[in-house]
């Protein structure tokens, strides 16, 4: 979809499901984290859009993001603007890319970073213009294939590793924190506040 990156988790799959539900989808969520922080392979993102809450986290797990000079389209972690919380391993992902302070202001606040403040914070790497984001994310693809790849992988391995493990051994509980705070009333309400707001902004 032009314009769009990725709208991020869908909000429809976090409202007035059942918990079994939200438990299998909060399981499928951290399955995607880890197979793509995790990924030995190297991974560009071709930003080509707006990249809000899970679609940032998306473009974090990266290894280098490459995003459209457009100050329309904008990236960040804005769970706090649903009234939901972005859990420790989105927020470990955003800290492992921008550091600790800048990683507080952004998730407080629930900050959209527009593409020219995105790459001043570091949250992207490269803006490029919107016509050439696939040709820049290919050239930007045989640069990094072209370090010796097992050296590579076990950089990337060194750097990611204790993220990883820490989810992978709290995996379980985060299920359940997940699942007891989104099937609260307030968080129901919140959230359907949201989507109400988005429908009326048409
Ligand atoms: C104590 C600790 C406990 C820890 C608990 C952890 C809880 C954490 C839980 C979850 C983390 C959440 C992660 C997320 O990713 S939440 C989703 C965040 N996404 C957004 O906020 C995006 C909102 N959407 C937009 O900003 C815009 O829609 C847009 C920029 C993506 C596109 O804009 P535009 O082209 O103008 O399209 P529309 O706004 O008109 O949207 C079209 C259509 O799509 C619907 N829609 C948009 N985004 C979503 C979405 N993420 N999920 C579901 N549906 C979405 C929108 O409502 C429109 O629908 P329609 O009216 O029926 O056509």
């Amino acid at each position: 979809v032009s314009k769009i990156f990725s709208a991020g988790l869908d909000i429809t799959e976090m409202s007035g499901k059942s918990n079994e539900h939200y438990a299998a989808f909060w399981r499928a969520v951290q399955e995607m984290w880890l197979k793509l922080y995790g990924s030995n392979m190297v991974t560009i993102a071709a930003i080509n859009g707006s990249s809000p809450a899970g679609g940032c986290l998306m473009a974090l797990c990266c290894d280098y993001r490459i995003m459209a000079d457009n100050p329309k389209f904008a990236i960040g972690l804005n769970e706090t603007q649903l009234g939901i919380v972005a859990p420790f391993w989105f927020k470990d992902t955003m800290i492992n890319t921008i550091g600790n302070r800048a990683t507080e202001l952004s998730l407080q606040l629930g900050q959209m970073y527009p593409a020219p403040e995105a790459l001043k914070f570091g949250l992207v790497d490269k803006l490029v213009p919107e016509d050439k984001v696939q040709s820049a994310a290919a050239a930007a693809m045989s640069q990094w294939l072209s370090v010796p790849d097992h050296a590579r992988q076990l950089t990337k391995s060194m750097m990611r590793k204790p993220a990883i493990d820490r989810l992978v051994k709290q995996r379980e509980a985060d299920i359940n924190n997940f699942v007891s705070f989104i099937s609260k009333d307030s968080i129901q309400k919140s959230l359907q506040i949201y989507m109400d707001r988005l429908k009326q902004k048409k």
